[in-house]
């Protein structure tokens, strides 16, 4: 069992006031591996005054010295890349070779965009005979979760730090590690003393004091909507910025123009990567009314090629879920489905039958879903995809737009027709066919799966106060 009971407080490794504890579980064996110090009140209290202390010279360093920071550490990140994987992969499941390449990567592939980007940022221009000034916006705390743990730090932590924030980051404390190995990266770049902490802990603890505490100027969130709304009501009083990242039901509208073997192979395997636990997983696939026996059965093959096993094993595509309440919900779930007459055509109930221990779940597809059942309007963040018929494209539309949600969705056709499509979608990303991620996207939600935009430029606009100095110049 190993031990990670200490915080990096003021570029330091600190121990913790409080005295609570948390095993880490690793979800394919359900056995605990480390433990972590769950922070007080009084130890997020003390990170924060470490950060609020570093922000005055933190934010009037050049835009060399950031620039020239944010390179040491993407240099550390790649240096240590399957270190972090291989520590994702035992705490929250992912299979080791998508833990590197894809968990851990994204880190990589964040510093490397903001990089880019605060290279053609306009931090200040004239506009007239007024100075617009994009100033940092302050101490910022972040709440992270464990799905893909290294992408939500590093598109947080990055424009923070390029356009010269000081934070307090609290990442999940279910896959708590990743985090402090960052810490370290960090650590060993030099950023400077106060300007990056971590404290773990639970949400309604440091948490909480982030969202409220005074002396943070944004709180940037991303989780469940259920706590993002907390965060939001805690963060009210001090008027600070509140950004969230919130969760989706995201729509897979396949045209009649789309190659529908690929598109529904593509589209069951898209919904199922991460044992279906990513925020923009496209968990309602659309399909024409009169494609839907076909849409079955290459679903079911789809399904059926897909290998759940050990994270270590490199024949897996998905492992575990991450958690024992997760693996509960998503049953609960699956047992809707069935309840309320979805047609059940591959995976269901229960482990897959050459697993008998850790939290794996059956890809799992329902046929001939209405959007008014529980599996179409709920996030199930597992495995676990519903298929729809239209009969109309404006019918399409409707149902895709027939959500609480609006992160992203996903269009399979003639290009033309996608790109007028597109407009209609009220969705802060639309992937068009196989369209391949993009980290200078703008991220973000429409609707209840949040408000602001992470990534590129979108990140370092996010982390910033926009000051007009009025008579700059002389008229
Ligand atoms: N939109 C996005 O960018 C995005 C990305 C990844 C995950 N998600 C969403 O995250 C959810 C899964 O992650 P999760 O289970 O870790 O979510 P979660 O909301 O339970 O936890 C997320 C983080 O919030 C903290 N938290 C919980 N309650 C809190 C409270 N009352 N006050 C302050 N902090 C609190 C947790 O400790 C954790 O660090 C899904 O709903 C998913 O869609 C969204």
């Amino acid at each position: 069992m190993k031990n990670f009971e200490k915080f990096y407080i003021n570029g330091a490794w600190v121990d913790p006031l409080s005295t609570a504890r948390l095993s880490v579980i690793n979800p394919a064996t359900e056995m605990p591996f480390a433990t972590i110090a769950m922070g007080s009140k009084a130890d997020a209290e003390r990170a924060i005054e470490a950060a609020r202390a570093a922000f005055t010279s933190f934010s009037e360093t050049s835009f060399d010295e950031r620039l020239a920071l944010m390179e040491r550490i993407l240099s550390i990140l790649k240096r240590r890349n399957d270190e972090i994987g291989d520590m994702i992969s035992r705490e929250m499941g992912a299979p080791i070779a998508m833990a590197r390449a894809e968990q851990a990567g994204i880190g990589i592939a964040h510093f490397s965009a903001t990089i880019e980007a605060m290279k053609s940022f306009a931090f200040e221009y004239m506009q007239g005979t007024t100075r617009i000034v994009h100033e940092p916006i302050g101490v910022v705390g972040m709440i992270t979760p464990w799905n893909w743990p290294m992408n939500q730090i590093a598109c947080k932590v990055a424009p923070a730090l390029a356009t010269g924030c000081t934070m307090v980051l609290k990442p999940s404390e279910i896959a708590p590690l990743n985090a402090i190995l960052f810490a370290e990266v960090l650590d060993e770049a030099g950023v400077p003393k106060g300007v990056f902490n971590l404290v773990n802990g639970d949400g309604p603890t440091v948490g909480a004091v982030l969202a409220s505490h005074p002396d943070i100027d944004m709180v940037s969130f991303t989780g469940s909507t259920r706590a993002g709304i907390s965060v939001a009501q805690a963060a009210a009083p001090t008027v600070k910025r509140v950004h969230q990242e919130l969760g989706g039901k995201s729509p897979n509208i396949v045209l009649r123009s789309a190659d529908l073997e690929k598109a529904v192979a593509a589209g069951v395997r898209r919904c199922c990567d991460n044992s279906g636990q990513s925020c923009n997983a496209p968990t309602r696939m659309l399909v024409p009314m009169e494609s839907m026996d076909a849409a079955i059965d290459i679903a079911i093959r789809t399904a059926n090629s897909i290998t759940v096993g050990a994270p270590d094993n490199e024949a897996t595509v998905i492992g575990p879920v991450v958690s024992e309440a997760q693996f509960d919900k998503i049953q609960g779930l699956i047992k809707a489905g069935i309840d309320e007459g979805a047609q059940l055509i591959v995976g269901g109930p229960g482990r897959p039958a050459h697993l008998n221990s850790g939290y794996y779940v059956r890809p799992t597809v329902f046929a001939r879903v209405t959007n008014d059942m529980t599996i179409a309007r709920e996030e199930i963040f597992g495995p676990v995809l519903s298929i729809l018929g239209y009969d109309t494209l404006e019918e399409a539309v409707a149902i895709a737009n027939d959500t609480p949600y609006g992160l992203a969705a996903y269009i399979q056709g003639d290009l033309a027709e996608a790109q007028a499509l597109s407009r209609k979608l009220r969705a802060g990303t639309v992937r068009v066919n196989a369209s391949s991620w993009d980290g200078f996207a703008p991220f973000g939600g429409y609707k209840q799966s949040g408000n602001g935009r992470e990534y590129g430029k979108f990140g370092l606009h996010e982390f910033t106060e926009i000051k007009g100095v009025v008579g700059y110049l002389d008229a």
